[in-house]
């Protein structure tokens, strides 16, 4: 099917089936993640029916890496010893994921990042911020800087990420109160989500490692699944702020929806259409 017949419901049904292929498959995805974020990434896998593991160890990457079904690298608390541990399994041949957690906060995370980008991953998944940041990391320098948080509406990252896109050849998603998702062609909008969950440390990583698991699962087809996994992502923190008071309690019911999603819920809440 061409993209541009794709409808809202093609979404809904997409988004479902991908779920469940994560459900009846539970990838394996291998995470190189923050310290920050091990946790809910770790709980956001298993709530979506993976098999998260984290290990950064580079003595480790040649035995495991090559069992997992995809990898996922994030710089969030990068230091000297995990580069070549990112480097490594980023290199093993699996379908892989980046998040470039305050890319612009220094010339080495900069420079770890551009250099990761040259490993082709499936997917870069960064705020607005972060992918203006890696577009153009002159700009980056000059602009107002909050380190792991926008400062930016996703919005203003389009024509950013999709030139991000044609130069690294990966798929690049800006999260935001709209996710939007490129291939440097067409451009895609998923509209679920809560401005609580910015309020939640590492939600952004998690939704990367959920992207992982998807990209396991379906590794053809990048922009599809990067759009689908932000929605329901997304659509899990809307049905937990249904029941939460805070983002504590976001945050647990937000794990639980996801667990509890059925096909009725994200066939007709997902909210995904093409905006290019
Ligand atoms: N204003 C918003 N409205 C709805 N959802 C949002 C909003 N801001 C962020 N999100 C959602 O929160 C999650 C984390 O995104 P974001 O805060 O942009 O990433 P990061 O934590 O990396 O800065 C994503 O699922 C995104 O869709
Ligand atoms: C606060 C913080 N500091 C280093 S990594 C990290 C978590 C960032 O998570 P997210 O990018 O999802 O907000
Ligand atoms: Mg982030």
């Amino acid at each position: 099917m061409d993209a541009e017949d794709r409808s809202p419901d093609w979404w809904g049904r997409r988004a479902w089936s991908l779920l469940s292929a994560v459900r009846a498959r539970a990838p394996l995805v291998q995470c190189i993640t923050n310290l920050v974020s091990m946790d809910i990434a770790a709980n956001a896998l298993l709530a979506a029916g993976a098999s998260p593991a984290m290990v950064h160890s580079l003595r480790e990457v040649p035995d495991f890496t090559p069992r997992c079904d995809a990898v996922y690298v994030n710089v969030g608390t990068l230091s000297e010893d995990w580069l070549p541990s990112m480097r490594a399994a980023a290199s093993a041949g699996r379908p892989w994921v980046l998040d470039p957690v305050a890319a612009a906060a220094s010339g080495f995370r900069m420079e770890a990042c551009l250099s990761l980008l040259e490993l082709r991953p499936a997917v870069v998944r960064g705020n607005g911020s972060e992918i203006l940041a890696l577009a153009d990391r002159s700009a980056a320098a000059s602009s107002s800087f909050k380190g792991a948080d926008s400062s930016h509406d996703s919005l203003d990252a389009i024509e950013a990420a999709k030139a991000l896109a044609l130069t690294s050849g990966a798929v690049v998603a800006v999260s935001g109160a709209v996710d939007f998702v490129t291939d440097g062609k067409q451009v895609v909008g998923a509209s679920n989500g809560v401005p609580m969950m910015q309020k939640i440390t590492a939600t952004g990583c998690a939704v990367t490692a959920l992207i992982a698991a998807f990209v396991a699962v379906e590794p053809s087809d990048a922009l599809a699944v990067a759009a689908c996994a932000l929605a329901i992502f997304g659509l899990a923190g809307e049905i937990g702020m249904e029941s939460a008071k805070g983002p504590a309690s976001l945050r647990m019911h937000l794990i639980d929806a996801l667990y509890n999603l059925d096909e009725q819920t994200v066939t007709s809440r997902v909210n995904i259409s093409m905006r290019s």
